[in-house]
């Protein structure tokens, strides 16, 4: 197993829209170059729902170690654990929905149809509705820039990212967190060091030990470049 004590660069927690990604949630093409090189674990914390970050890790022949569902899902090890109200959650989306509310993602739900602890609501739905009736039902309301969700309060990457360093008896603050937005905050709370790319909303950009220059995977890449460099000088 990976010991702190072999570290040449730190272990990475690395948001995926808006961070590995464009503005429209393209996956950046020198995504696989910087990752399937990193020599430290590398843990992807996206509220993306589970397939998304198991298949990225998959296609990219890194260990599958992910936090999806902003916190709601973990795996590490082999391991998978769930936290947060799934059924309060669909509840409330069913009563949004019955007021006039709309989900927003068209026929083929793929935002939702393997999500497993919250839903997600397109960002043109209507906020003051979803956040009426999140309220009603002791949930959350989070807005990542790329969609919102509706969850159980409490339930956060930045657990995700305890539990994960526990199972994989990892020190959180050896890690290195770049993100994007407010479902990041709690990543940078726990992790050892955390940078906003440029793009970042206000409460990454608050949050964050740095701010970057750079927007989208081009912050990502500045920091990467910078810790690899810094170590092999
Ligand atoms: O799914 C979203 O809304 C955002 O995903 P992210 O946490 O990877 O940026
Ligand atoms: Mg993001």
């Amino acid at each position: 197993m990976y010991t702190d004590a072999d570290a040449t660069v730190p272990p990475l927690v690395l948001d995926i829209d808006g961070t590995l990604t464009d503005a429209p949630g393209r996956l950046d093409p020198r995504v696989p170059v910087y990752l399937q090189s990193w020599d430290a674990p590398i843990v992807l914390a996206t509220g993306k729902s589970f397939p998304y970050p198991v298949a990225l890790c998959h296609f990219l022949g890194i260990e599958q170690t992910v936090i999806a569902e902003n916190g709601g899902v973990i795996l590490a090890d082999e391991t998978v654990s769930y936290q947060g109200d799934s059924e309060r959650a669909q509840a409330a989306a069913s009563v949004f929905e019955e007021r006039g509310g709309e989900l927003g993602w068209g026929g083929f739900d793929d935002v939702n149809k393997w999500r497993e602890t919250e839903i997600a609501v397109d960002l043109s739905a209507d906020e003051e509705l979803l956040r009426e009736v999140a309220a009603e039902f002791d949930l959350t309301v989070i807005d990542t820039g790329y969609a919102y969700h509706l969850k159980t309060p409490g339930v956060e990457k930045g657990d995700g990212l305890k539990a994960v360093c526990e199972t994989l008896e990892l020190d959180p603050d050896s890690f290195v967190a770049i993100g994007d937005s407010e479902n990041d905050v709690s990543t940078f709370a726990v992790a050892g060091r955390s940078y906003a790319v440029g793009n970042a909303d206000d409460a990454a950009q608050r949050a964050a030990d740095e701010i970057l220059e750079n927007s989208y995977f081009d912050g990502t890449a500045s920091v990467l470049d910078r810790i690899e460099s810094s170590e092999t000088s």
